[in-house]
């Protein structure tokens, strides 16, 4: 893929010139943000109750949605917000650059056939909408989630705040991608405090059974802040134990790329029964299941979540086309191990698999090990 250490674009694996693409992307997609946050005037819509759209949400899209349907025509893309598609897009939207240091890592051999029709990108084009208009800038992410076979699996973070209070001068913006069977990449990882379990959730969409889940976790400090790739932000980084949101209001956009990236180190992200969340084109855009996310741990927080907040959330249902799949998978590889794009397979997941016998005494001597971090 790469000859004389240039990589060769033409070549390379479509998932790996997705990722490339949505990457290069989500830089323009963070400029757009903060040149329409400078003009003072946001274009604020309201979508419905506690639901907000700002010009910054929408022009946002344009460019991403554009940009990749222009590069992958056949690839299915779905954006949060609901646009006029007769609305022109201005040239200078369109980035048609393949990020260098994405294309220089080898792909994983799950992913050497992937094709079009097995890639759906989930676009959120401003995460932490209700924070951005409230001015808690670093709140705000963009999200391009690239699922395979209905599975997260590559994601883009883009943060186009982070560093504004570090004072002039100081670089603003960055972007963490990753690719699960790959790594993570553009952050460092530090071990979550001991002795302690921070739990994260949302500070604008709460309610009382999101308090209770929270609550039912043993929380030695609640961290209430905005977006879903912003809390996924603080749980790679070691900064809280865990995501807990019983809740429906998330959507496909919002976990995709942040569960490939928390993923790709050894993480978590599933609904609040420990099911999988899936992203398939034909699944429903709500995560029914609420969300539950950590890097360590899992199955105990699940199993600390009661069952009568649990009875409230539905897990999401596999299509025919992945049972299918699946099942051609596994015939395929009967003996010889599964080597499909679309099961999770234990490599896969690192570290992250519970201890048999957890229990929360030992929590905090496991949550300081170092992760099964690849940065
Ligand atoms: N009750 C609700 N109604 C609408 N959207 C919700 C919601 N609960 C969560 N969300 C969406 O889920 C994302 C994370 O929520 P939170 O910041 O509260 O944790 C936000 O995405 P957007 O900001 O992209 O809309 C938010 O709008
Ligand atoms: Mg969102
Ligand atoms: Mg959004
Ligand atoms: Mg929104």
């Amino acid at each position: 893929m790469i000859q004389d250490g240039v990589p060769n674009c033409d070549v390379s694996p479509l998932i790996m010139r997705v990722l490339a693409a949505s990457v290069s992307v989500s830089y323009r997609a963070g400029t757009i943000i903060r040149d329409i946050m400078k003009t003072g005037d946001l274009g604020i819509v309201e979508k419905g109750k506690n639901d907000l759209q700002t010009e910054a949400d929408r022009a946002a899209q344009r460019c991403i949605v554009a940009s990749l349907h222009k590069q992958f025509p056949k690839v299915a893309i779905f954006g949060e917000e609901s646009l006029d598609p007769s609305d022109k897009i201005p040239d200078s939207y369109v980035v048609t650059d393949l990020a260098e240091d994405v294309l220089q890592h080898t792909c994983p051999d799950i992913y050497k056939n992937v094709t079009d029709d097995q890639i759906v990108i989930w676009v959120d084009p401003l995460d932490g909408t209700a924070e951005f208009t409230q001015g808690l800038l670093d709140h705000v992410t963009v999200l391009i989630g690239v699922a395979v076979n209905g599975e997260a699996k590559g994601g883009v973070i883009f943060q186009p705040y982070y560093n504004y209070e570090a004072g002039t001068g100081a670089p603003l913006g960055r972007c963490i991608w990753g690719l699960v069977g790959l790594g993570s990449y553009g952050f460092t990882r530090e071990v979550p405090p001991a002795n302690q379990n921070l739990i994260t959730t949302t500070r604008s969409h709460s309610d009382w059974i999101v308090t209770e889940a929270v609550n039912s976790c043993e929380p030695t400090e609640i961290v209430r802040v905005g977006g879903a790739g912003h809390k996924v932000l603080l749980l790679i980084e070691g900064k809280v134990h865990a995501y807990v949101f019983a809740s429906k209001g998330c959507k496909k956009w919002d976990t995709c790329a942040p569960e490939a990236v928390l993923c790709a180190i050894g993480g978590n992200l599933t609904d609040m029964l420990g099911n999988q969340i899936l992203y398939h084109s034909s699944v429903q855009r709500r995560n029914a299941g609420g969300v539950l996310a950590t890097v360590q741990n899992h199955k105990w927080y699940v199993e600390r979540i009661p069952a009568e907040i649990k009875e409230n959330f539905v897990s999401d249902t596999p299509s025919e086309d992945m049972l299918r799949r699946r099942q051609q998978a596994a015939t395929a590889s009967s003996g010889a191990g599964d080597s499909s794009a679309s099961s999770k397979s234990e490599g896969e997941l690192g570290s992250s698999v519970d201890p048999p016998e957890f229990d929360k005494t030992k929590a905090n001597a496991e949550n300081a090990s170092t992760g099964p971090a690849k940065m």
